[in-house]
């Protein structure tokens, strides 16, 4: 039998010159076209390979001493349980040291989880700045407030101050009892079309808060039909805000879903900073919301200013506490964005709680019934501010509840040059997020005895309210949370009159107590209640 030599070299010979010649020059092309191909594979290998040899040891350069994993996954590290985030993988994460790290794509993540490490970091403003997460730039435009910085961000929050005193909040409140008093309404009758049927009640409560937000934020400016499209809408803003994006928005990602969403809020708020402008300037207006607040305060500072530029010298008395610009409709509209963004998800998850352990507690429930009778004896009568201030019972399960159950579990920030934390002899690299974990601090037994049980009384007869260093809930430093007055009488306003006027049934599950985290924290099951009127049996029954 011939070899494969022989059988190639007796081809070969059978074969005219011509032939031959076109054979051997298409083997040379093919041969340097596989070579060819080959170095630029070889090359695309050799940078691949580089690349995660340089990722995996920039991460490791700047994960330093920290607990951490030892490698990460190339590139994307975990970035797909930031997607599918897990109360569970957050936790362990906090007990693994008073620092730990996680490296998504190319952001690097410090976890401060003690007390004294989150409080470290919020009132560090010298070395970090807000970033919220980071899409919230690109929703909430860079040149938004909240991401302001130093002076020029203590300054504009002074302006805004005035729209979250006593007075003003006394203002609000006939408002948000108006839609109050739609939505209980509405709970109504959704429990009566299920025939008693427990319902999950979170979304219906996201749009209830969402609904008192923009009450409270453009008053009647904004239609009913406008605030439920926002409400819808804003469920794609919530799902853009995971801890790391890809570094861009591609399109029919949830961050492309969530910029449109944002975009049409601002564009509605504008319309209604437009309409505040004109109410406001008419005699005898009456402000009813942060809008019309906001623009009072405005219109005064022009006034004021008005009289300077004539050459009056106006008493000290009469220039208004914060002299304002006069914003444009849009700027309005941003900063009142930020407002309904920092409030959306927070209270909505404070009042998913909120119902959810009063109702499992029938006891206490019973406690926030009495004292409210004895402050308000008439249901129907309007809630007043001193009316709420009276109220320690429905004070205490807010509060409780905000400890319990912390809405904002933690706060993204930017680390704005290489920050040392001699406490754990490590540098926070320039560039770096570090997030402060609020759950750590409000689950301290030296705090809160007993601490992962619910028990408001600890805010009568306990400590509990002595424990300012503990309290994060709405963090600390120069960005704890402006509205956080507003929140827990928002909150103490709906639990108030939701018990004085009605009963909800919880139905518990195995996951009633379990934690969903999307963006901040609901019950897992999504809530499972049904509503009746007091005195009324519920419909099933
Ligand atoms: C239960 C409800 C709420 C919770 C748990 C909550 C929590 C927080 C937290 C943890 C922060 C970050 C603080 C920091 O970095 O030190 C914050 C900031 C903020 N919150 Fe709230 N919040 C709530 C409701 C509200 C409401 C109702 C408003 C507005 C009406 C609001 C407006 C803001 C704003 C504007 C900031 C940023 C402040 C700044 O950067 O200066 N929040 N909130």
């Amino acid at each position: 039998m011939a070899s494969p030599m022989e059988a190639f070299n007796a081809s070969q010979t059978s074969y005219p010159d011509t032939v031959h010649a076109t054979i051997s020059s298409t083997q040379t092309g093919l041969i340097s076209k596989v070579w060819g191909n080959a170095s630029v594979l070889s090359i695309c290998m050799s940078l691949l390979a580089t690349a995660v040899v340089y990722d995996q040891f920039s991460y490791r350069r700047q994960k330093a001493n920290l607990p951490g994993d030892t490698w990460k996954l190339p590139f994307v590290g975990p970035f797909f349980d930031s997607v599918r985030p897990e109360f569970g993988k957050y936790y362990k994460k906090w007990v693994s040291g008073d620092l730990s790290c996680v490296s998504v794509f190319h952001k690097f993540v410090v976890i401060a989880s003690t007390r004294d490490m989150a409080r470290k970091v919020f009132n560090s403003p010298a070395y970090v700045k807000p970033c919220v997460v980071d899409v919230a730039h690109k929703l909430l435009r860079p040149e938004n407030w909240v991401f302001m910085d130093g002076k020029e961000h203590v300054e504009y929050r002074k302006g805004l101050n005035g729209l979250f005193t006593r007075q003003a909040m006394e203002t609000y409140l006939p408002g948000q009892q108006e839609v109050y008093n739609e939505y209980f309404e509405e709970f109504l009758q959704s429990s009566k079309e299920a025939k008693g049927a427990p319902l999950p009640f979170v979304y219906q409560l996201r749009e209830l808060m969402c609904a008192v937000s923009c009450r409270t934020f453009v008053g009647h400016y904004m239609s009913r039909e406008a605030v439920k499209k926002i409400a819808d809408d804003y469920y794609q803003i919530t799902a853009a805000m995971e801890l790391v994006n890809f570094p861009i928005i591609l399109p029919f990602t949830k961050p492309w879903y969530g910029k449109k969403a944002s975009d049409k809020v601002i564009e509605a708020f504008a319309n209604c900073a437009a309409k505040a402008k004109i109410r406001m300037r008419q005699k005898n207006a009456e402000p009813e919301c942060i809008l019309d607040r906001w623009i009072v305060q405005m219109l005064e500072s022009e006034r004021y200013r008005e009289r300077i530029a004539k050459g009056e010298e106006v008493p000290q008395e009469e220039k208004p506490a914060q002299v304002l610009k006069m914003f444009s409709d849009f700027e309005i509209s941003m900063t009142v964005f930020t407002f309904l963004f920092a409030s959306q998800d927070a209270t909505s998850s404070a009042c998913s709680w909120l119902l959810q352990l009063c109702a499992d507690r029938p006891e206490i429930l019973a406690k926030v019934r009495e004292e409210g009778a004895f402050i308000r004896p008439d249901p129907k009568a309007e809630v007043k501010l001193e009316d709420l201030d009276k109220m320690e019972w429905t004070r205490a399960c807010v509060k409780e509840t905000l400890r319990y159950r912390p809405p904002v579990i933690m706060v993204p920030y930017m680390v704005k040059k290489d920050f040392p934390i001699p406490e754990e002899n490590y540098v926070a690299p320039k560039g770096s997020m570090i997030i402060p974990s609020t759950w750590l601090s409000l689950h301290d037994p030296e705090a809160y005895p007993n601490p992962d049980s619910w028990d408001p009384d600890r805010w009568i007869s306990g400590n509990a309210e002595e424990q300012g260093k503990n309290w994060l809930v709405f963090g600390t430093g120069p960005h704890y949370c402006i509205g956080q007055n507003y929140a827990i009488l928002n909150l103490m306003l709906l639990l108030h009159k939701l018990s004085a006027e009605f009963e909800w049934q919880h139905t518990i599950t195995p996951k009633s107590e379990e934690i969903r985290v999307f963006a901040t924290i609901f019950p897992m099951d999504n809530l499972l209640l049904t509503f009746s009127r007091r005195g009324e049996v519920a419909a099933a029954s």
